[in-house]
């Protein structure tokens, strides 16, 4: 059995048009790699379960955007080593595409794997998830800026193939960034529906890495907070508010082209098809959150904590009304609230399509729980994000939470059969 997991991308869309290639068999003979076809093949001895999701690893885009948020993420951002080359950077992206493309169809990184290779020799795959299945991984790339310039751009020969709008995240208000849990040469975003089966694609990622690449920092996250089709539910984050209501889904197919993917007519061509990503680890001060009452809690975010409606009235679906005022004459939504500061309106119209996860790193010293949000945007300019960043200035909310990482990636589009992930950037 197949499943369309979401509206099929546009097969116009990015370089897939520009190279010409398409014609109509040809959208027919990539129908099932446009990144977002969710199977389960097969069914296995107890009926069949999670474990059998699969989402297609080539297509348009790449996946793990606009598919739907999985329950756990398995991030890393990893820095090149002293002296890795451009022929060492290609290897290392040629063999990330196939052991990727492998774990997200539930295979181990290589056919010999975890117990198929010579008794005398360490196995390719570390085996732990042998008999889990693929439980809807993602694996999905992107470069940062610090590929592109200074030294190390110059020795990867790519000192002009930045894209202008990959540079280092600007410095926000009230930003307490730790520079070792910011930023980095590539990153790979891995989601699933089994943290198990995240993890070891993060660890069996590494592993193929070493000698050209090692980990500058990473992030585990658990319980989905955002939704990117109507038929998932809204999650909550550890504010206990539903997060996702307002998101950009996969189906909104103009939405998507706008704020979401970079157009095919964009510069550099490398990233027709692709879009930029930004994390923010974000600590939550849960304990003092937990003092304040619901009334309050309600108008920082501007919405209810029961349904997620907005504090204007309907239902968690209707828009907010920004107008509506109180008994008092107070705006319904305050003026200092995260939903009125964050809305399109207040931002040019400007959306943006969120990945976020709730995190807990175990506690600090005082016996609270180093607890977050690790947020993730994809949108077609860094820009959207800046400009959203900076709107929440004023949000109240910053009383509750601390931006300690931040970084920023370029994710290149997705890619055909033959065809390895950033391919195009060393042409
Ligand atoms: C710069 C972008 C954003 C950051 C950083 C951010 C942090 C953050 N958000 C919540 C909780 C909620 N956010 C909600 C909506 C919302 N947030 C952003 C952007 C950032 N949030 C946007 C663009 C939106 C949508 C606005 C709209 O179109 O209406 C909501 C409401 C529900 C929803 O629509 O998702 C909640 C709740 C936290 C806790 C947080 C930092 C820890
Ligand atoms: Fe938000």
């Amino acid at each position: 059995m197949s499943q369309q997991g979401t509206g099929r991308p546009s097969p116009t869309i990015g370089r897939w048009s520009r190279r010409g290639v398409l014609g109509a068999a040809g959208v027919g003979a990539l129908g099932a790699g446009a990144g977002v076809v969710a199977g389960r093949a097969g069914a296995s001895a107890d009926g069949g379960g999670a474990g059998e999701l699969t989402y297609a690893f080539r297509g348009a885009h790449q996946a793990g955007v606009v598919t739907p948020v999985q329950e756990h993420l398995h991030f890393a951002a990893y820095d090149l080593v002293e002296g890795a080359t451009r022929e060492d950077l290609i290897a290392l992206l040629q063999e990330w595409t196939a052991a990727a493309e492998r774990l997200t169809r539930g295979q181990p990184v290589t056919e010999d794997g975890a117990v198929g290779g010579p008794l005398l020799a360490p196995p390719d795959d570390t085996g732990e998830t042998l008999d889990l299945g693929a439980h809807g991984l993602t694996v999905t790339f992107g470069f940062g800026p610090s590929l592109f310039t200074g030294e190390l751009g110059r020795r990867l020969g790519l000192t002009d193939r930045r894209p202008a709008a990959l540079n280092r995240l600007p410095l926000f208000a009230f930003d307490l960034l730790e520079e070792p849990i910011s930023d980095g040469d590539l990153c790979l975003q891995v989601c699933a529906e089994d943290p198990h089966v995240a993890v070891h694609a993060i660890r069996n990622l590494t592993r193929i890495a070493f000698g050209t690449a090692m980990i500058r920092w990473s992030q585990i996250g658990f319980g989905r907070t955002a939704a990117t089709t109507r038929s998932q539910s809204t999650p909550r984050n550890l504010f206990g508010f539903k997060d996702g209501t307002a998101n950009v889904m996969s189906d909104e197919t103009e939405a998507l082209e706008r704020w979401v993917w970079v157009p095919d007519d964009a510069e550099p061509a490398w990233m027709a098809g692709g879009t930029y990503l930004v994390t923010r680890k974000i600590m939550m001060t849960i304990e003092n959150w937990d003092r304040v009452s619901l009334d309050e809690q309600q108008k920082i975010m501007g919405r209810d904590k029961k349904e997620g409606a907005p504090l204007s009235g309907g239902g968690e679906f209707t828009e907010p009304d920004f107008t509506h005022v109180g008994a008092d004459g107070e705006p319904l939504i305050p003026l200092d609230s995260h939903v009125r500061l964050s809305h399109p309106d207040a931002n040019k119209g400007q959306r943006m399509l969120r990945r976020s996860y709730n995190f807990v790193d175990g506690n600090n010293p005082l016996g609270q729980l180093s607890a977050g949000l690790f947020f993730i945007s994809f949108q077609r300019d860094p820009q959207q994000f800046i400009d959203i960043q900076n709107s929440l200035k004023a949000d109240t909310l910053n009383e509750y939470i601390r931006h300690v990482g931040s970084a920023l990636f370029a994710v290149p589009g997705g890619i055909r059969p033959g065809e390895w992930v950033g391919q195009f950037l060393f042409d």
